[in-house]
């Protein structure tokens, strides 16, 4: 599907209706109807009634940014839960918005039934099937849970130093994640790439031991709540890390916004006391004069100072000095953690 036009539109307030006003509705109308379009697309979250009243109104599918969101997850996931979180966002998103809503768009097309569109006992029927197949994707999902649970207490007993990375979506997580341990997780320029979680064991040499690294879903602005809870076990490997990678596309011009979008996420799901390094890249797309003087430095995190490194993941510039900054943080939180032990001793006798 491709975009034939699009239209833009302020207001101080969304219209309880229709979302837009009516003036605004009627030129959208116009518009798809010169350029033929066969889909209306909101690039925010629709209420179940406005879409409804939108499509009465523009005689055309209308769509929200949900919904986009939904169908492009659907389209990335490759793991068994990944597809199952998918599958169940997608039925819940369903299960609101099923009433009568393509009624007066089949009895324009001449459809079946008795007062045009499905009838009531259509829509109870596709209602059941919906809440039934919600509870055996819940079923097959906590099934699955379960037992990832179990991996992930059997690599904490390993007592592994872990390290996730975070970010907007494509802000090169993929990339930092292969460049660091050389390994082929997919990298494409698209948004969400990356839907499952996938973890590597990481050699800092300077540490003398290995760590895990994770690589992430990319979050992104407005993230439906529905997707945030569909994605919180994907998401709790951020939580559960002792160090958070922040990867930054910081020649991307909306740069500031989208870390401030994934702050909000972390604090959303509960991860916004991690640590952190924040790590900004594709430095080689900077103009020479925005080229950074100092490729390390410290930034300030919403009051806090965190350590923050330039580099370019594609073109491996600046890891080095990456690599030896983890394996000093491995290390000194091997200190504190043997510190923490003898104290407990001495306190214990
Ligand atoms: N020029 C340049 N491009 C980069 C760099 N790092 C990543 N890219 C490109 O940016 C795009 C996105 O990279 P990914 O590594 O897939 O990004 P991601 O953060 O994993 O994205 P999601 O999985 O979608 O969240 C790809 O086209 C990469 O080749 C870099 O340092 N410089
Ligand atoms: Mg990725």
């Amino acid at each position: 599907m491709k975009p034939v036009a699009h239209i833009t539109c302020k207001r101080k307030a969304p219209d309880a209706a229709l979302f837009v006003g009516s003036g605004k509705a009627d030129e959208i109308r116009s518009l798809a109807r010169l350029h033929g379009a066969s889909e209306v697309l909101f690039d925010q979250a629709l209420s179940p009634a406005q879409q409804r009243n939108l499509e009465r109104y523009l005689e055309l599918p209308v769509n929200d940014r949900t919904l986009l969101i939904l169908e492009i997850f659907a389209q990335r996931a490759l793991s068994h839960e990944g597809k199952l979180q998918v599958e169940l966002a997608r039925l819940q998103y369903l299960s609101t918005r099923l009433v009568r809503r393509w009624s007066h768009l089949e009895r324009q097309r001449g459809g079946i039934g008795a007062r045009g569109g499905p009838g009531e006992a259509q829509i109870e029927l596709d209602r059941r099937m919906i809440s039934e197949s919600i509870k055996r994707t819940k079923d097959r999902l906590s099934k699955v849970k379960r037992q990832h649970a179990t991996q992930r207490r059997q690599r904490e007993r390993r007592d592994a130093f872990r390290i996730s990375l975070v970010g907007y979506t494509n802000a090169g997580k993929s990339t930092l994640f292969n460049t660091l341990v050389k390994a082929h997780a997919y990298t494409a320029d698209q948004l969400f790439a990356t839907l499952d979680t996938t973890t590597r064991q990481l050699y800092l040499e300077k540490a003398g031991r290995l760590v895990s690294l994770s690589d992430t879903v990319g979050f992104i602005r407005d993230l439906p709540h529905t997707l945030i809870s569909a994605f919180q076990a994907t998401l709790q490997e951020s939580i559960d890390a002792d160090l958070l990678l922040h990867v930054i596309d910081a020649s991307n011009e909306n740069y500031s916004e989208q870390l401030a979008q994934v702050q909000k996420v972390l604090k959303e799901i509960g991860a916004s006391e991690v640590n952190q390094i924040l790590i900004f890249n594709k430095i080689d797309l900077l103009a020479p004069s925005s080229q950074p003087t100092l490729f390390q430095d410290f930034y300030d995190l919403e009051g806090r100072s965190v350590p923050r490194f330039f580099l370019s993941a594609r073109d491996s510039l600046g890891i080095d000095a990456l690599r030896l900054a983890l394996s000093e943080i491995v290390l000194s939180s091997q200190q504190l953690s043997s510190c923490d032990a003898v104290e407990w001793h001495s306190g214990n006798p």
